[in-house]
């Protein structure tokens, strides 16, 4: 047998003793790493404990200056042509295990407070509170039903005096548009019967028996779908995707989109869950996520002729989380073209309700599959026309809530253009006085409803 070659040998020693020494070399590069960084990180998140302390108190202090006139059931509904509304949510629980600070002040009369941590250059903390105006605010203790007395409630009755009434919840991915609309979480579950979906079938209901409204014999058709990419999917048929076409009379028409006769409240609850299961499970369409697209479902009071005349339809939309629409450094070119559509949709919308409120002749529902379908929402002088923003009170999301505020202010604005008086105003000019201004304004075509609850 052949002697070992001893070079090979020592080839062959080399190549067991490089990793080794490469072993305790990377773990003596571990352990400086962790030597060094450790006690970094220890620094960093101590200071990191400290500053958000330090905004805390500040905030807490804040709080305590402000004099709160919360919302209740025995305050008067009125309904205006758009009401534009802002709910704040509760922390949740991993919120609350960040121990992220709640940086939304809600003192009531449709006032919002923003405290957005800053700093300044000398590295001095400071909050910069910005104070916005609606026509009503609800803090994270209001319940649905409250909610929906206040923002579509209004509009049911509305729907019964022959308008086109629209709501629409608007906000950021997991601040509360679903959870307002179909009702609370237990868990994976959602209670339909808590949300605005289902009061407002409830009232529906109640008013087609009530005797200023029976004689018009009406009764309700339920529609539901999703807009996703610009494309139209009922969500009572399977997914089957639809087309928008717009008739000889220039209306706009979702072709074969069922619409199903509804006998009772609880026919509806289960549409409901009908069809927000099939929202969800994503058969075919490419979404997986419902943050991605708008839920929309309709109510609509056909006469009891033959024809079944449209008297009037109620839109409740689920919109898609806006801040999909600013997810523009995405590589991914799906993720791209969802972006595009949810702006431009967003956009669109907003354009439609500030031309609702200014009157004008042009609506620019064109620009959107959202507001082609919604178009009879913003056309006719019976539109009626309600925008609940949700936003989250976390720090965290301190840059989407503003932007979510800043979306529905724009819409305010115009009210206040026509109106001619200025509704947002400096912080240092906040007194409870401001807030009376709102009622008083809307106050000219003011109905109060009789109160139920
Ligand atoms: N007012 C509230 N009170 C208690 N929990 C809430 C409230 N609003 C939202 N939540 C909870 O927060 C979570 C996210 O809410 P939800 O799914 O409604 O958000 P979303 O805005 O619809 O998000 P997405 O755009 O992803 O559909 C849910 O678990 C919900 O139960």
């Amino acid at each position: 047998m052949a002697a070992p070659d001893s070079s090979k040998a020592s080839k062959r020693m080399s190549v067991v003793i490089k990793p080794a020494t490469q072993g305790k070399r990377g773990k003596v590069i571990i352990y400086i790493f962790l030597i060094i960084f450790l006690p970094l990180q220890t620094v960093f998140l101590k200071k990191k404990f400290l500053t958000d302390n330090k905004f805390y108190e500040m905030v807490q202090d804040f709080r305590e200056t402000l004099e709160s006139v919360p919302l209740s059931l025995t305050d008067m509904v009125e309904t205006h042509r758009i009401c534009v509304c802002v709910r704040k949510r509760p922390l949740n629980k991993l919120e609350e295990t960040r121990k992220d600070i709640d940086v939304i002040s809600i003192p009531g009369n449709g006032s919002l407070l923003v405290h957005e941590p800053k700093q300044k250059v000398d590295l001095t903390k400071y909050l910069e509170n910005q104070a916005f105006q609606f026509d009503y605010s609800f803090d994270e203790t209001t319940t649905n039903e409250v909610v929906y007395r206040f923002t579509a409630k209004p509009l049911v009755y509305a729907a019964f005096e022959g308008s086109m009434a629209t709501c629409f919840a608007y906000g950021q991915t997991g601040s509360g548009k679903t959870h307002t609309m179909g009702g609370d979480f237990r868990g994976k579950n959602q209670n339909s019967s808590t949300g605005i979906y289902y009061f407002a079938a409830r009232d529906v209901f109640s008013l087609l028996s009530h005797r200023k409204y029976s004689h018009l014999n009406l009764s309700p058709y339920v529609s539901f779908f999703e807009i996703y990419n610009s494309k139209v999917y009922d969500l009572l048929n399977d997914k089957a995707k639809l087309r928008v076409l717009e008739d000889e009379r220039q209306q706009m028409q979702v072709v074969g989109l069922e619409e199903v006769f509804v006998s009772e409240a609880e026919d509806v609850i289960k549409l409901i869950e009908l069809g927000s299961a099939c929202r969800t499970s994503g058969q075919t369409s490419a979404n997986a996520n419902s943050s991605r697209s708008h839920a929309v479902l309709q109510i609509a009071l056909r006469r009891n002729d033959r024809a079944g005349t449209l008297y009037s339809k109620f839109s409740l939309v689920d919109l898609a989380g806006n801040e999909r629409g600013q997810d523009v450094n995405s590589n991914d070119r799906n993720t791209l073209n969802e972006t595009a559509e949810i702006n431009t949709s967003l956009l669109a919308l907003k354009e439609c309700i500030r031309s609702l409120g200014q009157n004008k002749d042009h609506i620019p529902f064109r620009m959107s599959t959202l507001t082609r379908v919604l178009r009879d929402s913003f056309i006719g002088e019976k539109s009626k026309t309600c925008m609940i923003a949700m936003v989250s009170p976390s720090m965290a999301s301190c840059d989407y809530t503003l932007n979510t505020l800043r979306y529905i202010k724009e819409i305010v604005c115009i009210k206040e253009i026509n109106i001619g008086l200025g509704l947002d105003f400096d912080f240092g000019n906040f007194s409870p006085e401001h807030n009376a201004t709102r009622s008083e304004i809307d106050g000219l075509d003011m109905l109060i409803l009789p109160h139920n609850g």
